[in-house]
């Protein structure tokens, strides 16, 4: 995944860079759209095992996938608190950590205040849309996680 997140954030990145967020993104739905089916499969393989996890962990029965993305972190990158609003109704956001092979990029939480060292393989699940979070900054090395956010509300289903 980070190997082809690096080969290929030119081809499948935004077509532009715009912002900040333009050139530290893939989505799915870049890829869904073009070639690259063995990475798609991937990411929907994990997609589909992050909801059964969910399922299981949270005890909710229904869960429906609004969007997965790759993300880089560079050094010096860091996410100030705030709450996963974007897609409309979410109610699970989760990151699998692909990489540990940096300093800081802790996952952190408000209240009740918690650090999360990332662990490459270790899942994150948590109610992205109420519970504050945010990445304290990267002080070295590059941090790679495939994020993604779930709906229990099937109108709210992503592309
Ligand atoms: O990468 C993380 O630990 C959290 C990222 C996040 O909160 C987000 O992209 O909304
Ligand atoms: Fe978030």
């Amino acid at each position: 995944m980070i190997h082809f997140f690096d080969a290929n954030i030119e081809k499948y990145g935004s077509a532009h860079r715009q912002n900040e967020w333009s050139h530290r993104t893939i989505g799915d739905y870049a890829l869904s759209a073009k070639a690259d089916r063995d990475v798609l499969r991937l990411l929907n393989r994990v997609k589909f095992h992050v909801m059964d996890a969910i399922r299981e962990f949270f005890g909710v029965r229904f869960i429906y996938p609004q969007a997965s993305q790759l993300v880089i972190w560079p050094e010096g990158s860091e996410q100030p608190e705030h709450v996963d609003t974007y897609f409309p109704d979410t109610s699970f956001s989760a990151i699998l950590y692909l990489n540990e092979n940096f300093e800081g990029g802790e996952t952190f939480f408000i209240d009740p205040a918690h650090r999360i060292l990332p662990q490459v393989g270790a899942l994150l699940a948590f109610d992205g849309a109420t519970l504050e979070h945010g990445v304290g900054r990267v002080t070295r090395g590059t941090r790679y996680t495939n994020a993604m956010w779930f709906t229990g509300n099937i109108r709210s289903v992503g592309p």
